[in-house]
């Protein structure tokens, strides 16, 4: 890794209740880069992508124990400010999920949690949002109209604008294409690789391919370990570890 790690994940352990399912994770992720977690069913890449801006909390028995830092700050720290967190480290799940209201309602949703009121202000971030989620020229003469009228490719772009309105550093994405048709695929993939020149992207898939188009590092996960961590070329290319070589030739999972 060249530059400073934005996020830095050290000695890990995640418990749900009794049942541990992540072991002793170290991993570094560097800023405005795409990074895949892949892994077979179960292996713990959705659990650890949640500790990242704590998401986890809400699980009741969930215990962790280890150290993550954003910018140098330990985020589980008892002074973190959650909704500043969660701002500043976005997330788009699997599912496209937009609220029930209009596709610009959606945009501003957060920026008016966050007490801003200037309506031009909002105009203008809710546009710039729509732009860079390369949404607006399919939405911009229909902002006022209901966000569950656009197709599942559309809503979770919708998704992706509504975490950018509210400038985030890092955005994770679970699976964030899975629920999708191939040209939407396509057009979220594409948004990802505009992404991550302004953002750091953490992304879990399923989709090697996916794993291999978009992401610059790759980190393998299995039983709640990370088995294997680098760049994404020659982790598909050359893997070190027999376990990646396996899963990544289709040999398991
Ligand atoms: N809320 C929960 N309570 C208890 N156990 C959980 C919970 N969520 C996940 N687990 C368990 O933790 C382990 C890791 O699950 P996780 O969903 O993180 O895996 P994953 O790699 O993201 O799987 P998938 O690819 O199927 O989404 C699994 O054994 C799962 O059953």
């Amino acid at each position: 890794m060249q530059s400073t790690p934005v996020v830095e994940v050290k000695n890990l352990n995640l418990y749900y209740g009794l049942t541990q399912a992540l072991f002793n994770i170290n991993l570094s992720f560097e800023r405005n880069k795409a990074t895949a977690l892949i892994g077979p069913s179960g292996c713990g890449k959705s659990t650890f992508l949640r500790t990242l801006n704590r998401m986890n909390d809400l699980i009741p028995g969930v215990q962790i124990q280890g150290d993550i830092q954003v910018n140098g700050n330990n985020i589980y720290h008892s002074n973190t400010d959650i909704v500043h967190l969660r701002k500043n480290v976005g997330m788009v799940f699997q599912r496209p999920n937009p609220f029930p209201m209009s596709i610009y309602d959606n945009v501003a949703y957060g920026l008016r949690i966050h007490g801003l009121k200037d309506r031009k202000k909002i105009d203008q971030i809710v546009e710039q949002s729509l732009q860079k989620a390369a949404l607006w020229n399919e939405v911009k003469d229909r902002l006022h109209t209901p966000a569950k009228g656009l197709s599942g490719g559309q809503q979770q772009r919708l998704v992706i604008a509504r975490v950018l309105a509210v400038e985030p550093e890092i955005i994770l994405m679970d699976e964030p294409t899975s629920a999708l048709d191939p040209i939407s695929t396509a057009s979220v993939e594409e948004l990802i690789q505009e992404l991550k020149q302004n953002y750091t992207v953490i992304i879990v898939t399923h989709n090697m391919q996916q794993a291999a188009r978009a992401s610059d590092y790759t980190a393998f996960f299995l039983n709640g370990e990370v088995v294997e961590y680098g760049a994404t070329d020659l982790l598909f290319t050359s893997p070190k570890n027999k376990r990646t070589e396996d899963y990544i030739t289709g040999r398991f999972g």
